[in-house]
């Protein structure tokens, strides 16, 4: 695990001993937009982006899933690192499931965070969205690929779709997606990567009154927001699936799991079962990556056989 230093890859954990043991997730550095406006300087036009992602990461997860529900599968090419996140960070390789860069045959990641920017300092994540004309990072950051990926590529997009941010419903989905985000989205990663107990009761005690409060969201409704699936569900699905697998044990949220909620298993399940989204998840990469990848938290590395779940 590392980071960027001035365009330099240097090993680095996640600095929490400036926080008192708690885990501060960073911004992104890259937040231009693709614009439908063929004057923009990054105009929507199939093949010219390219999309890096993880399947094990959550975040790179729903900028795949919005990618299948609209049909961009063409329009925007994906490369797959391997789940491995080891000394050089993500990687590429011919593993199972995994697809090159076919652009440079970079070998790392990071390699395409300094061509974009040679000075760069920073971590090195994914997802990515790389413009093959101007050379360089579009965006970092799944939250605003989201929105991209939900209107701007309308024009090659092979599926139709509704809005998935729709002007009438904004408010609720901001409003929605502020609490999933810090107490669910990341809250899973505050718990797993606190390094003093107080930091991680905080984390654990915020994440299961979140959890609690959704399950009550939830009765009489099928999705967070409105009558239809929006892109606040998106953003608590891909928490949510790897939640009994990864999360319970890896990342010691085990107060319950989904599967003891009811309406947020059912919810979880009614997800799944849309085949664009059932198909983007994949188990093996997710638990080789959180298992194999953390080694301050499972130094053995080793990745556990269970738990036996519907969806594994
Ligand atoms: N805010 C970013 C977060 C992305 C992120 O943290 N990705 C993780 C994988 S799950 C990553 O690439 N981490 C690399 C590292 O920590 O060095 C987003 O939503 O796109």
């Amino acid at each position: 695990m590392g980071k960027l230093v001035d365009g330099i890859w240097q090993q680095a954990g996640y600095d929490t001993d400036n926080n008192e043991g708690r885990f501060v997730r960073w911004d992104s550095s890259f937040r231009d937009s693709v614009e439908t406006d063929p004057d923009a300087r990054y105009p929507a036009e199939p093949g010219r982006y390219r999309l890096y992602v993880s399947l094990a990461c959550p975040w790179a997860h729903r900028t795949l899933i919005v990618r299948a529900l609209k049909g961009l599968e063409e329009a925007i090419p994906v490369s797959i690192v391997d789940p491995y996140m080891g000394e050089q960070g993500w990687s590429f390789s011919d593993g199972r499931d995994c697809i090159p860069d076919p652009l440079f045959g970079a070998r790392h990641l990071h390699e395409l965070y300094v061509r974009a920017k040679p000075d760069y300092s920073g971590r090195v994540t994914v997802p990515v969205l790389w413009d093959r004309r101007h050379g360089s990072i579009v965006n970092n950051e799944s939250a605003d690929l989201l929105r991209m990926l939900n209107r701007a590529f309308d024009a090659y997009a092979n599926r139709d779709l509704h809005d998935l941010y729709p002007a009438e419903r904004r408010e609720q989905i901001d409003a929605v997606n502020a609490r999933v985000y810090d107490q669910v989205n990341n809250g899973v990663y505050k718990a797993g990567f606190a390094s003093t107990q107080a930091a991680y009761d905080e984390a654990v005690g915020e994440l299961f009154c979140a959890l609690d409060w959704l399950e009550t969201h939830l009765k009489g409704r099928d999705w967070l927001v409105g009558e239809q699936l929006s892109e606040a569900d998106i953003r608590l699905f891909t928490t949510l699936i790897r939640f009994d697998a990864v999360y319970h044990g890896h990342f010691k949220c085990n107060l319950r799991r989904i599967k003891d909620y009811a309406r947020l298993e059912a919810y979880l399940e009614r997800l799944y079962a849309i085949p664009q989204i059932g198909s983007t998840v994949n188990f093996r990469h997710i638990k080789q990556h959180y298992y194999s990848s953390h080694r301050q938290i499972n130094p053995s590395g080793i990745v556990p056989a269970g738990p036996i779940l519907p969806f594994l």
